[in-house]
């Protein structure tokens, strides 16, 4: 009798942890708990049984209950062991997990991605300031100007009208961001054949989605463009918005092309600038303009090193709110 009741205690202490205590159950321990009740059952009901009817039962009947009720007998021992052992391998597992879930915690938390995100008008500058902050920070660099560009020189490589949604959309899923060549794409052509291309819903879904994951990239990502603080990436916690006179700008990007041996002439630069800012503007889709939340920079009078310490200033801020 102190046997079964050790046995009980045995099968019964798991089962209600496992029952009572326990988030995640696989019903094991109750298995056995639930074994060892059949078995003591069919012990002491075979038992009663034979005690009382065996006289008047079939030999056959009477022979296949003692077996039962021997084979019963002979395994209720091995229920509680097995529930030990395994009682024990689930405490081992479990402290193993807490011990291991503690250094987890201990651990630094990974950074996660952070976005700077920088819109302008052409030649303002965003480009050189996005390189630099990537450079500094350690973070990736995406000039969505150029997957823009990207469209407009397939589609004028093959002598396609700019203004066909279709052929555009096909081309802008095309784009490959580790293939875009500034040297090539930079052309002034190109540029205003882009922002032609730019004005068509289909493309800038296309090219959008792809910034966006750009845009995800651990540690983190700095992205120029038109549209970044407002339509890619909405909830970046550093937005740039970079601009200059339309004069600062259009001598700038002369003076690029002159050192870069190209042939340039200033008014028409000036020209080209105006009406690209406007096409920009005005377009239904995603049009320039400031997101709300964004800190404008005007670099008119300022050199590219004082426009950094700018950003850096409200880069280091946001940074430093992030990981308190
Ligand atoms: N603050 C600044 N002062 C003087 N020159 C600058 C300044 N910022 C950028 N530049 C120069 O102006 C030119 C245009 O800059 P950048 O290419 O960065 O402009 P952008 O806004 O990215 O142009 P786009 O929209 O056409 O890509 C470059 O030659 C760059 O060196
Ligand atoms: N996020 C963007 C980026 C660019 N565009 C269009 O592409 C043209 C070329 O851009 P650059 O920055 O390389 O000069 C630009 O004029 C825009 O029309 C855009 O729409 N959205």
């Amino acid at each position: 009798m102190f046997f079964l009741l050790t046995s009980f205690v045995v099968v019964a202490i798991p089962y209600v942890i496992e029952r009572f205590g326990l988030r995640v159950r696989f019903g094991l321990f109750a298995l056995l708990f639930w074994l060892f009740v059949f078995q003591f059952v069919l012990i002491f009901s075979i038992d009663a049984l034979l005690q009382n009817f065996a006289t008047s039962m079939p030999d056959l009947l009477e022979s296949m209950l003692t077996t039962l009720g021997g084979f019963a007998f002979v395994t209720i021992g091995i229920t509680p062991i097995i529930t030990l052992v395994l009682a024990a391998a689930y405490l081992l597992f479990a402290l193993g997990q807490w011990l291991f879930d503690r250094d987890e915690k201990d651990m630094p938390t990974p950074q996660r991605h952070f976005t700077v995100a920088i819109d302008g008008p052409a030649a303002s500058g965003k480009g050189t300031l996005a390189r630099r902050i990537a450079e500094a920070y350690g973070f990736h660099h995406l000039d969505t100007g150029l997957t823009y560009r990207a469209v407009a020189k397939v589609l004028m490589d093959q002598n396609m009208p700019l203004d066909d949604e279709f052929l555009a959309e096909k081309a802008a899923r095309s784009v490959d961001l580790t293939k875009l060549d500034r040297a090539v794409l930079s052309a002034h052509a190109v540029g205003e054949a882009a922002s032609k291309v730019a004005v068509m819903p289909a493309v800038r879904r296309a090219l959008v989605a792809m910034q966006h994951s750009f845009a995800e990239r651990p540690p983190g990502a700095v992205l120029d463009g038109r549209d970044i603080g407002t339509v890619v990436c909405p909830d970046a916690p550093v937005k740039l918005y970079i601009t200059a006179s339309p004069e600062a700008r259009a001598r700038r990007r002369y003076d690029e092309i002159r050192s870069n041996g190209g042939g340039a002439n200033y008014e028409e630069i000036l020209e080209d600038l105006t009406r690209r800012d406007a096409r920009d503007m005005g377009r239904t889709d995603s049009p320039l303009k400031p997101a709300a939340d964004a800190h404008l920079l005007d670099t008119t009078e300022m050199d590219i090193e004082t426009a950094f310490l700018s950003a850096k200033t409200l880069i280091d801020q946001a940074l430093a709110k992030n990981t308190h």
